[in-house]
């Protein structure tokens, strides 16, 4: 019996990234692909709870795909519980660009995808390719036709591998990064931390009234066994990921601040 996988990603159903997934996975899996009609890097586990979504069903190439009017999570959602899929396992991914860092992890669509499967008691592998400069996936279709070879090796490995055995005891996805120039081998890591050094630039418009845009120069931290090491040093980062956020380790300080205030 074929396991069944449901597949999704951010850079939206036309994604080269996205088929070259598919395309990894369809020889020893069933594969539904239920994604975003359109990009949406950036928008993290954001859900559409206040307003309808329409859901299509595609045809990109020769294959079947359900294109989704709204975010990753959604599309998660609508494969779920729309489309009654039971997957063995949720894939996001691949991401045009890498997904590293505790930073980027929660702003991550392709992550966010992951996570809202894994809180529905669905194991989940999200895959990030790293690129060079990711706006051009916003401009450049070119970069959705880049070569995807090293890419679809390390989908095939590491999704056999899981169907196989399962994420491990505490685990309840995985953050996967592959490195753009030739792999050494696979690395267990941590989160790195930061990763961009934020700032708003303020600027214009033709009728004399400001506007604003995010941005951040990407700042490396060489932290042993983190994801970023990891990966500008060309290896696969394989980072195991909890949905718990919980501080454990400040819980006692939190009882004490509390108790001093007799509260
Ligand atoms: N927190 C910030 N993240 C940034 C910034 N510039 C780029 N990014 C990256 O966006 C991706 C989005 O991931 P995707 O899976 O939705 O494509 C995220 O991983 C970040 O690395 C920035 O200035 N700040």
């Amino acid at each position: 019996m074929r396991p069944n996988i449901l597949l999704t990603n951010d850079d939206g159903v036309n994604s080269g990234g996205l088929w070259a997934a598919y395309e990894a996975m369809s020889a020893f899996a069933d594969v539904t692909v239920v994604a975003p009609a359109v990009q949406q890097s950036a928008v993290g586990r954001s859900i559409s709870i206040f307003e309808p979504l329409r859901m299509n069903e595609v045809r990109i190439g020769d294959r079947t795909a359900y294109s989704v009017e709204g975010r990753p999570t959604d599309a998660l959602l609508l494969g779920l519980y729309g489309l009654n899929l039971k997957p063995d396992l949720v894939v996001s991914g691949i991401n045009l660009g890498e997904n590293i860092s505790y930073e980027s992890i929660t702003t991550s669509g392709t992550v966010g995808a992951a996570m809202e499967a894994a809180n529905q008691g669905v194991p989940a592998l999200a895959y990030s390719l790293q690129m060079s400069d990711q706006g051009n996936k916003f401009t450049d279709p070119r970069c959705h036709t880049q070569d995807f070879s090293q890419a679809k090796e390390v989908v095939e490995n590491l999704t056999r591998m899981f169907l196989a055995s399962g994420l491990p005891e505490n685990c309840h996805l995985v953050n996967i990064n592959i490195p753009a120039c030739r792999m050494e081998g696979y690395e267990v890591t941590t989160l790195g931390t930061r990763l961009f050094d934020t700032y708003v630039e303020k600027r214009i418009d033709p009728r004399g009234k400001p506007y604003y845009w995010i941005n951040g120069d990407v700042i490396y931290t060489p932290e042993p066994h983190s994801d970023v090491t990891a990966l500008r040093n060309n290896r696969v980062s394989v980072t195991p990921l909890t949905l718990d956020n919980t501080a454990f380790a400040a819980c006692g300080d939190l009882k004490k601040l509390l108790a001093d205030q007799g509260f």
